[in-house]
C-alpha cells in the first residue's frame, strides 16, 4: 500500500501549500543564488513541507538533488573529506556528477536535514566543518532544521534563513480533499476538519491519519476518523505523561483518542495521578476539569447517551492538560491502576464476556459493543432482543442488569436469564460448532476437540444464527424509528460501528 505522504508530495513548489511567503522567498533564492550564493536554512515544526519543498524547487529548477542526513555520522565523515578542500570542485555526492563551474545544467542541490542536530558527530570541527562547507560549496545547500536556535551561531551567520510555519487547518484541509479526490473516495467535510483540527499544524501527519482513516472506503466519515485514531493506540502511561506533562490542550484529546481506555477509565488514572507532578494551583484548576468529566460521564450513565462521553473526554484530557503552567519532563513512577469499585469489576467481566464469546478484542468490546447493547436493550427493551444478547453471550443476572440499566433481582432480569438458557441449550442441540461455541464452558470447549478455532469466529454461523442477527437488527431499526431512545441521534456511531462488528 503506497504511503499516502508519499504519494502526494508536492512535486512542484506551487503544490507546497499554506507557506506562501516562505516559498516565494525560497524561490528568490534559488533564482538568485548565482549572485549570492549563500546556503539556506528552512526551519520550523515538523511535517510542514521544508524537505517537500526542497526537493520541488529542485524540480522545478531542473536540479539534481542530493539528500544528506546531517546527524548521520556517514555524513560526517563525508563532510570532512570535502569541507573546506574539495566542496568547490566536487558534489557531496562524491561523485563528479555536478559541473565544477557551477553552470545552473549541472548543478546539484544538497540538502541537509537535521542541521540543527550536528553537535556531537564532528568530533574534529563539529558544526564547524558544516559551516565551512556552506561558505565555500560551489552548489546550492538548504539545511533543513525544526529549532533554528539549536544551530550554531556560525552557522547561522554564514546562512540565510526561511521560516515555515505551521499550516493552519485551513490549509490543510484542501490538501486533504484534493488527496480524496484523486483516490475517489467521497468524505464529510466534518472529518475533513476534524483531521486538520487534531494534527495542529502538521501536514503530513494530517496526510498520514487520513490514509489510515479512508484508504479503501468508498466515502470517510468523521467516525471514521475517530476510529482510526483510537486503533493506532498509545499505552496508558504515554497518554498519562501526555496530559500531564506533555502535550497542549489539543493534543492531549488526540491522545485521548489514541488510548485504548474509556472516558471514565481515563478519569479515575488521571484523577488517581495528577497530584503525583502538578502543584496546588494547577491542580485545583485540573479537579475543576475532571469534576466536569465526572458530571458529563453521569449523563452518560443516566440516559444512556453514549455521545456524551466526548464532553468527559474533552475536560479529562483538554481541560486537565490546560490547567497544567509549568513544564514537566523526566520519569514519573505513576505506580498501580486506581481503585475499582464492585461496579467496574462487574463491568470489566461483561466485557470480557462479549469479548470472548464475540471474538472482540477488550477494546471494541468496552468501547464500540457494549454501549451498542446498553443502546438496544435499554431496560431490557425489546425484550426477546435482552434474552437473544444473554443467549449470545453467555451473560448472568448481574451482567444482564449491567448492560440494561435494569436492577438485578428483578423478576425481570432473573426470567430473561433464564430463557436465555433454555435458548443456548437449544442452539447447542441443534447445532454443534455453531454460534455459541465461543462460549462453551471450558470442561465442555475441551471435549469437543477441534471445535476451538471456530471460537468467537462467524464463519461457523449458521442460518439459525443469521435468523438471530436479522432479528436483531430488526428490532434495533424499530427502536430507532419509534424514537424509544427519546434521542434518535443516541449514539448513532457507536452504534453502527458496534453493528459492524457484532455481525
Ligand atoms: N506544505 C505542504 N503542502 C503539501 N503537502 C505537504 C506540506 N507539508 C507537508 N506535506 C505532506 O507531508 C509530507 C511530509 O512533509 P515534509 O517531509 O516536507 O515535511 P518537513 O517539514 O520536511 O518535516 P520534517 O521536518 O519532519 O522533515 C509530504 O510528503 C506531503 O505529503
Amino acid at each position: 500500500m503506497a504511503d499516502w505522504t508519499e504519494k502526494y508530495r508536492p512535486s512542484t513548489l506551487a503544490e507546497v501549500r499554506g507557506n506562501n511567503k516562505a516559498r516565494d522567498a525560497f524561490e528568490k533564492w534559488a533564482k538568485t543564488w548565482d549572485d549570492h550564493r549563500e546556503a539556506v536554512v528552512l526551519h520550523g515544526a515538523p511535517g510542514v513541507g521544508k524537505t517537500s519543498a526542497a526537493h520541488a524547487l529542485a524540480a522545478d529548477m531542473g536540479w539534481e538533488t542530493v539528500e544528506l542526513n546531517a546527524s548521520d555520522q556517514r555524513t560526517a565523515d563525508v563532510i570532512e573529506r570535502f569541507a573546506g578542500r574539495a566542496a568547490k570542485n566536487a558534489t557531496l555526492a562524491g561523485a563528479s556528477a555536478g559541473d565544477a563551474s557551477g553552470t545552473r545544467e549541472g548543478r546539484q542541490l544538497v540538502i541537509l536535514d537535521e542541521a540543527d542536530n550536528i553537535h556531537g558527530n564532528y568530533d574534529r570541527g563539529g558544526a564547524g566543518a558544516v559551516t565551512r562547507l556552506v561558505k565555500e560549496s560551489n552548489q546550492p545547500i538548504v539545511l533543513i532544521a525544526n529549532e533554528y536556535y539549536d544551530m550554531s551561531n556560525g552557522l547561522r551567520n554564514a546562512t540565510q534563513d526561511i521560516e515555515f510555519r505551521d499550516v493552519s487547518a485551513r490549509s490543510i484541509v484542501p490538501v486533504l480533499r484534493d488527496i480524496l479526490r484523486k483516490e475517489g473516495i467521497e468524505f464529510d467535510d466534518d472529518a475533513l476538519d476534524r483531521i486538520a483540527e487534531v494534527n495542529s499544524g502538521d501536514l503530513r501527519s494530517a496526510v498520514n491519519d487520513l490514509q489510515a482513516a479512508a484508504d479503501g472506503k468508498e466515502r470517510l466519515a468523521v467516525e471514521d476518523v475517530v476510529t482510526a485514531a483510537r486503533d493506532r493506540g498509545i499505552g496508558l502511561f504515554e497518554y498519562i505523561d501526555s496530559v500531564l506533562k506533555e502535550d497542549s490542550a489539543r493534543d492531549a484529546i488526540q491522545s485521548a483518542y489514541a488510548v485504548d481506555e474509556t472516558p471514565d477509565d481515563q478519569v479515575k488514572w488521571i484523577e488517581d495521578k495528577v497530584s503525583l507532578v502538578y502543584d496546588a494551583e494547577e491542580l485545583a484548576r485540573a479537579y475543576e476539569f475532571l469534576a466536569n468529566a465526572d458530571v458529563w460521564l453521569g449523563r452518560v450513565m443516566a440516559t444512556q447517551e453514549y455521545s456524551y462521553w466526548r464532553y468527559a473526554t474533552d475536560n479529562v484530557a483538554a481541560g486537565v492538560a490546560a490547567a497544567r503552567d509549568g513544564t514537566y519532563g523526566g520519569w514519573t513512577r505513576y505506580g498501580g491502576a486506581p481503585y475499582r469499585s464492585t461496579r467496574d469489576k462487574t463491568r470489566d467481566d461483561v466485557v470480557r464476556k462479549i469479548a470472548e464469546s464475540g471474538g472482540f478484542s477488550m477494546g471494541t468490546a468496552r468501547r464500540d459493543v457494549l454501549p451498542f447493547l446498553a443502546t438496544v436493550t435499554h431496560h431490557c427493551k425489546p425484550r426477546d432482543v435482552t434474552v437473544a444478547m444473554a443467549a449470545w453471550y453467555d451473560l448472568d443476572e448481574s451482567a444482564v442488569s449491567f448492560v440494561t440499566g435494569s436492577g438485578e433481582t428483578t423478576n425481570k432480569v432473573q426470567s430473561i436469564v433464564e430463557d436465555a438458557a433454555e435458548m443456548r441449550e437449544a442452539e447447542m442441540e441443534a447445532h454443534t460448532g455453531g454460534a455459541f461455541t465461543g462460549s462453551v464452558p471450558d470442561d465442555a470447549a475441551e471435549g469437543a476437540d477441534g471445535n476451538e478455532d471456530d471460537a468467537g469466529s462467524d464463519e461457523g454461523a449458521t442460518d439459525a444464527d443469521d435468523e438471530l442477527d436479522a432479528d436483531v437488527l430488526d428490532r434495533e431499526e424499530d427502536e430507532t424509528d419509534a424514537g424509544a431512545d427519546g434521542d434518535p441521534d443516541a449514539e448513532d456511531d457507536d452504534g453502527q460501528s458496534g453493528l459492524d462488528d457484532f455481525f
